[in-house]
């Protein structure tokens, strides 16, 4: 359906801006230098670290708006950065739209001389030029907003957007949207409270939205939010990531605000509790999958490594994933396997995560990341690479944690002291593995508080063939753990 109201008058101003772009700047100079850009920090991974007990803020440089009108024309978005990044944002959105948001791709750049967060270019993107000249300008991720696109046209874009080493934001307002974005493989969505048709804001639609999320999609609560009880109400409904634009703007005091947005989640009232994610790994046959899938687990995980008792191979993973629900997070495991072969069973198997069971560097984990994959980093309390070593994979979605010293190099039944790696995990989302199983499961999350669990031979009958009793049991176990994270 054609955009009308706001958007409709928008969009026609913003033909002639790119027109009028790419006059001076060609597309392919714009691409030339989007493509030369330098990795910079990853959008993804920042909306990965909020959680309970930390909500992420995407602070916005905003000097106007159509709905308010002039907010702060004098803003000075290099100083605001500045102050945005020393209270703790997660990120900073720049409105670089300029006849009714008043900014331009100058505040871009001038933000992006000083700070190293990532920066997301909010604008109205409907031309490919823009992802290029945001990339071209020093963002790491661009808005695309699905009513303002085909669906065909938001796929391509959130291709483009991640080739050249970005991620895009895909911002939905209603339920009926979510279909385009998941057939595109958005993983962040942003959920705008406000109507871009009529500019009317409902600070109740994000928190109605998002139960319809798949379980690997990260919403992003945005417009509306005044202050802290506004994050509290959206982290009550399962949102941790929230755009701040005008009240962070208004505020007296720049920093206290944010700072006081950002520890919402620390005051206690919202210490939800949190049922571990379960991750069942070594799956090799359809039917063992999807009971595992039916039962509850989250995400399966198939062994790409030949040594394994458990390794599948490309058909056999294939046939798995095609035979699981689209909110699964069908997970490759690879042990120092090379960026080209992790991608091309990727491609063939269509999987959403890949787990680096072996000496991966942090370098291959960034890369990974930047394909628009969920990337889970083994790390070891026995052996290298050692579980202290977890800050120099910040870019890794979350890290699992085992012991390491069996014949293979993950699925050898080796119980640890899990409760070791909960001090060492260092702001990282845990996922405990390593011997787990019905019987201790209940255990390792009060002793460890993790994101996830993973098991592969407690709930076997032979390598590589899952005894369902044993699966379901662990599943009722970690649903009816006491699990405060
Ligand atoms: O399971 C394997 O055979 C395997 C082989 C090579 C690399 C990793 C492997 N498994 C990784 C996993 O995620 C296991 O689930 C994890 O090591 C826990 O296994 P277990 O102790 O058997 O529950």
């Amino acid at each position: 359906m054609a955009p009308k109201g706001f958007l409709k008058t928008v969009i026609a101003e913003k033909k002639k801006d790119i027109a009028r772009a790419m006059g001076h700047c060609s597309l392919n100079r714009q691409r030339r230098d989007a493509e030369a850009r330098k990795p910079g920090a990853s959008f993804l991974s920042a909306m990965e670290k909020s959680g309970p007990g930390r909500a992420g803020i995407i602070a916005e440089i905003k000097k106007a708006s159509p709905s308010k009108g002039d907010i702060r024309l004098d803003l000075d978005p290099a100083r605001y950065a500045k102050k945005y990044t020393r209270a703790g944002a997660c990120a900073i959105s720049i409105l670089t739209e300029e006849h009714f948001f008043k900014g331009s791709l100058h505040d871009l750049t001038a933000v992006r001389r000083v700070t190293d967060l990532p920066i997301l270019r909010k604008d109205f993107t409907i031309s490919e030029y823009q992802i290029y000249e945001a990339g071209a300008a020093g963002a790491d991720a661009v808005l695309l907003i699905v009513s303002i696109l085909s669906r065909q046209q938001l796929q391509e874009y959130v291709a483009l957007t991640r080739e050249i080493g970005m991620e895009p934001l895909v911002e939905i307002h209603s339920e009926w949207e979510l279909e385009n974005a998941l057939y595109a493989n958005a993983k962040i969505i942003g959920i705008n409270n406000r109507n871009l048709e009529t500019l009317k804001t409902d600070t109740t639609v994000a928190a109605r939205v998002v139960p319809f999320l798949t379980k690997d999609q990260i919403p992003v609560s945005a417009s509306g939010v005044s202050g802290p009880d506004d994050i509290q109400k959206g982290m009550d409904a399962g949102l941790f990531n929230f755009l701040v634009g005008e009240s962070i703007v208004r505020a007296n005091d720049t920093e206290k605000f944010i700072h006081d947005l950002i520890s919402t989640g620390n005051t206690g009232t919202s210490q939800r509790l949190e049922t571990p994610r379960i991750k069942v790994c070594g799956l090799t046959r359809p039917h063992e999958a999807v009971a595992c899938a039916d039962l509850g687990a989250h995400a399966v995980g198939l062994v790409f490594y030949p040594k394994s008792p458990r390794h599948v191979t490309t058909a056999q993973a294939a046939e798995i994933c095609r035979a699981l629900p689209g909110d699964i997070i069908t997970t490759g495991v690879f042990v120092d396997a090379t960026f080209e072969f992790i991608m091309a069973k990727v491609k063939a198997c269509n999987l959403k995560a890949v787990q680096l069971h072996g000496n991966e560097s942090p370098e291959t984990v960034l890369q990974l990341k930047s394909q628009g994959l969920t990337v889970f980093k083994a790390l070891f309390a026995g052996k290298e690479p050692h579980i202290d070593k977890a800050n120099q994979y910040k870019a890794a979605s979350a890290i699992l944690v085992e012991y390491g010293k069996g014949p293979l190099p993950g699925g050898n039944a080796e119980t640890w002291d899990w409760g070791t790696a909960k001090q060492s995990g260092n702001g990282h989302k845990l996922i405990i593995a390593g011997g787990i199983t019905p019987e201790n499961v209940t255990g390792v999350i009060s002793a460890t508080s993790p994101w996830a669990v993973d098991v592969s031979s407690g709930v076997e009958s032979a390598p590589g063939c899952k005894d369902l009793d044993r699966v379901k049991g662990l599943i009722q176990a970690v649903k009816t753990s006491p699990s405060g994270r």
